[in-house]
């Protein structure tokens, strides 16, 4: 039987999932999502079947997760185990970073491939890790199509506002220009809402999508027209351990004064910053709920307060809002977050219903409120298997 393989690499973690494709033609059918997390450091692997059954939920030896590749070959392990007679036709990657040139998923080659490489700089806590899962892919499965399918892409069309910075028109032509990410949640998001909400869909909508990586983004009937992330993964807003939106002038602070180098501020700015760098304690938010101290609090509070200010700042791009939709970890478990970003929004026509909050339901705001409050659970791995479906699908009509 047929069968997709989706990757999603992120710093630390290696999302899987196996996907049956059946004609090739429906839906694609999971039939095991796993997650391997903190790689190199205590790497922990998390599968279920389909059906909820637990296949792994247990520490994994040290050196069997040292690094990503060492990841992969324990989900291959599993996946074999589990479903041995799976055959697997494509395999699909979320790549972060697809520059420029990408508005939709590519086939991988080896020239598509160093010319992903050299946008490492721009992802680097994502884009080696993406890349060395295609490579190790490559070995894995010679036979199957390899599919790219880009956090950038779903922005590549937002208006060139949006895309540019203030500086000399070179550096756009160069490629300095705001990419936005998490496209493919977004991609998500948008297609949940047409089924479940047109009306919706059609109007002003900003999706929080509240993870270790967060973002946000304006859509216009379904597609983006701003977003929180800009030129690397580093823009918008505080992170797990990102630092969000910086004045240009902190890093020549730090350059001319501390004496600091490019790959000190770049440890600084992408790995100490953000929630861990001001609770002084962790990137992750349940961890900072439950700890109460006062340092917690306050990385709690600007995560909020910058969260606010950009919902804002995409309600006056949309030129006003018809619906709010928060996804992601934080954004779809953590009820004081959305509690606390939510309130005192009277003034652009939103009221959280709280009972509806603390159940999780799908609206949680008041029927009253002109502004609908969603909570939507993300799939960024449906959208991968999507993809490497309609791949193979284009291939064979191509013969
Ligand atoms: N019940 C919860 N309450 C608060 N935060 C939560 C809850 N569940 C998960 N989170 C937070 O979600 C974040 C991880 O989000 P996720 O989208 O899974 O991350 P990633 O970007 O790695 O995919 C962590 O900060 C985690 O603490
Ligand atoms: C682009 C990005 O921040 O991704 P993640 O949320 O997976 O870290
Ligand atoms: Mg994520």
């Amino acid at each position: 039987m047929p069968h997709a393989l989706t990757l999603n690499a992120g710093s630390s973690s290696l999302k899987f999932g196996l996907f049956e494709l059946g004609d090739g033609r429906g839906e694609p059918a999971p039939r095991i999502l796993g997650e391997i997390d903190r790689i190199g450091s205590e790497p922990h692997m998390r599968a279920t079947r389909q059906d909820g059954t637990l296949l792994s939920d247990a520490p994994l030896p040290g050196e069997d997760a040292a690094d990503h590749a060492g990841a992969l070959a324990r989900a291959l392990e599993l996946i074999a185990r589990d479903r041995p007679h799976a055959q697997i036709v494509a395999v699909g990657h979320r790549v972060v970073h697809g520059g420029p040139d990408h508005a939709a998923p590519v086939v991988l080659g080896p020239a598509m491939l160093d010319r992903l490489a050299a946008l490492e700089p721009l992802a680097p806590l994502h884009q080696p890790h993406n890349l060395a899962g295609v490579r190790a892919a490559f070995g894995a499965f010679p036979g199957a199509v390899q599919v790219a399918c880009f956090d950038t892409a779903f922005h590549r069309h937002h208006p060139w506002v949006n895309d540019t910075f203030g500086l000399p028109r070179a550096y756009y032509d160069k490629g300095v220009r705001r990419y936005g990410f998490h496209g493919l949640s977004y991609d998500y998001i948008a297609g949940r809402l047409a089924e479940i909400a047109p009306h919706l869909h059609a109007g002003r909508v900003i999706v929080a999508h509240l993870g270790n990586g967060a973002s946000m983004c304006g859509m216009i009937g379904g597609r983006s027209i701003a977003s929180s992330m800009g030129f690397s993964a580093l823009d918008g807003l505080p992170m797990g351990t990102r630092c969000g939106q910086l004045d240009p002038g902190v890093v020549l602070y730090l350059m001319q004064h501390e004496g600091m180098t490019a790959d000190e501020i770049s440890d600084l700015l992408y790995r100490r910053s953000g929630l861990f760098g001001l609770s002084g304690l962790s990137n992750d938010m349940r961890r900072l709920e439950q700890a109460g101290t006062d340092a917690a609090r306050e990385a709690i509070a600007y995560f909020v307060f910058r969260i606010r200010r950009e919902l804002g700042g995409l309600a006056a791009a949309l030129g006003g809002l018809d619906a709010l939709v928060f996804c992601g970890g934080i954004g779809e478990h953590s009820v004081p977050i959305r509690r606390q970003v939510c309130e005192g929004m009277g003034w652009i026509g939103l009221e959280l219903d709280e009972a509806r909050n603390t159940r999780g339901e799908t609206v949680i705001s008041t029927d009253l409120s002109r502004v609908r409050v969603l909570v939507i659970p993300t799939d960024e791995e449906i959208v991968i298997a999507r993809a490497a479906r309609d791949m193979l699908a284009a291939r064979r009509a191509a013969g």
